[in-house]
């Protein structure tokens, strides 16, 4: 044990930012480490009041505990944000902490079902060379086409359900004459056996609707605004959407060649466009401006260091009530850990530490990757990006059960059941259940 003396010694020294001497103190008692003097304050907080980097590394590498809170309810981020030292803020927040990591929800125990990642076609990536094979698919009277106008597909509905609508080559014959005609290959249905494979394809055009329409059922439409239109699609359908509406919004973004503006070909059944002027850049080495882009956007379920609470934060363009994840654009040269914890900062003002992958999902709008992640605060104090966010805050456990029940007590609306922030939602809060 130690002294009364010697622990006052020991946050003294820390909160003087004297290295030495609080290594020394350490030395003689391990114990010192997480002690509290006044108000609750510890030596981490102390030294992250004052600036002094260097006692904050040395007590971190002992192990010190970062998640505790003095008596005003700040962790000793909260101190280091509150006073500036920003250095000191960064630190804590890649320092792991046992302690916060234990408020994580544990990995679920299957890959979920989620909405945009069914994978109803076999992809068959080999085929997309393969022209002499691509060409009898191609007149084959089985084959799908499914045909999208400015990116929406075709469809009939059912009961609340959207179906698409599968057209054959007769159907979209006239619309591939065109010289900018693009035909994309999809895939192929999954069967058991391999000698007769049913080939799928999608086109888009910017035709006039009504004309197009006049061929199809009465009840046949092009489905209207990606968000929430799309959402109206049955599973199988929406796996096979979001793979055929990010490669025609690619071709129909980018036409010409991004390195030197040349008119380019379009190879690989849709998969590629390749420059048609000789020496152009782009036809050397490993680019990035021939293949269809996907855009990795990391999304986060905040959770508060007591481990009862969640952020979660309103865009402008919401519906009325709704509140969902955070989220953002990862940028160049970022790790996902790295993104999180920027965008969380950019948007709400809060420090995040621990960051832990949970699910992916397919978002083709028109072609982002959602990376789902659940992670741990630092800091405690809401401040949103007025730009983005209109309103981001707490919301406890109790209010996010209320809220996936539509329970009549509910102060929030939950995203959509098809959406990743749902999942992140649902399954924090299934965790918790348990505890
Ligand atoms: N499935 C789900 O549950 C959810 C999905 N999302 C999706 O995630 C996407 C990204 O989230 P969001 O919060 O908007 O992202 P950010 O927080 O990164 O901010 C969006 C802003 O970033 C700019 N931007 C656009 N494209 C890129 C890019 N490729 N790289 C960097 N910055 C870019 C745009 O600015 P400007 O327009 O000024 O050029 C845009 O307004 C959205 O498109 C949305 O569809 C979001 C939330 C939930
Ligand atoms: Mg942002
Ligand atoms: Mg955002
Ligand atoms: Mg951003
Ligand atoms: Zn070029």
């Amino acid at each position: 044990m130690f002294s009364d003396e010697l622990r006052m010694r020991f946050l003294d020294a820390s909160s003087r930012g004297d290295v030495e001497k609080v290594s020394l103190l350490m030395s003689q008692s391990a114990e010192l480490l997480n002690q509290r003097g006044e108000q609750g304050w510890t030596a981490l907080m102390l030294a992250a009041r004052n600036g002094h980097f260097d006692v904050a590394k040395v007590l971190l590498s002992h192990g010190c505990d970062t998640s505790g809170t003095n008596r005003s309810g700040q962790t000793a981020a909260d101190v280091a944000q509150f006073w500036g030292h920003r250095h000191i803020a960064r630190l804590l927040a890649r320092a792991p902490d046992p302690d916060l990591r234990r408020l994580l929800p544990e990995r679920a125990a299957e890959e979920p079902d989620t909405f945009f990642n069914r994978e109803f076609l076999d992809r068959m990536s080999v085929k997309r060379s393969d022209s002499e094979w691509l060409d009898s698919k191609r007149a084959s009277p089985e084959s799908v086409f499914l045909l999208f106008h400015k990116l929406n597909p075709l469809v009939s509905a059912g009961a609340g359900e959207a179906r698409l609508r599968k057209l054959r080559a007769p159907g979209v014959q006239e619309l591939l004459e065109k010289p900018d005609a693009v035909l994309v290959f999809l895939g192929v249905e999954k069967r058991e056996k391999d000698d007769d494979l049913l080939a799928w394809f999608a086109l888009d055009t910017e035709d006039d609707p009504t004309q197009l329409l006049k061929a199809e059922d009465p009840g046949c439409f092009f489905l209207p605004g990606a968000m929430p239109g799309l959402l109206r699609l049955s599973d199988d359908d929406a796996g096979v959407v979001a793979q055929a509406r990010s490669v025609l919004a690619w071709h129909s973004r980018y036409r010409f060649c991004p390195t030197c503006g040349s008119t380019t070909k379009v190879e690989e059944a849709g998969y590629k466009r390749t420059c048609l002027r000789a020496g152009c850049r782009s036809l050397q080495g490993v680019h990035n401006t021939c293949y269809p882009r996907v855009d990795p956007v990391v999304i986060m379920l905040v959770l508060h260091p007591d481990g009862n609470q969640c952020l979660l934060g309103r865009k402008k363009t919401f519906p009325p009530g709704l509140f969902s994840c955070l989220a953002g654009f990862v940028e160049p040269g970022e790790a996902l850990e790295s993104a999180v914890r920027r965008e969380v900062l950019e948007e709400s003002g809060v420090q995040v530490g621990p960051v832990q992958y949970h699910s992916s999902q397919a978002w083709p709008m028109p072609s982002c990757l959602m990376i789902g992640c659940h992670c741990v605060a630092l800091t405690t104090d809401v401040t949103a990006d007025e730009n983005e966010i209109e309103e981001a805050r707490w919301f406890t456990r109790q209010q996010v059960t209320d809220a996936l029940v539509k329970d009549k007590r509910a102060v929030f609306n939950m995203p959509p059941r098809q959406a990743i922030a749902h999942l992140l939602l649902k399954h924090w809060t299934g965790f918790s259940a348990n505890l």
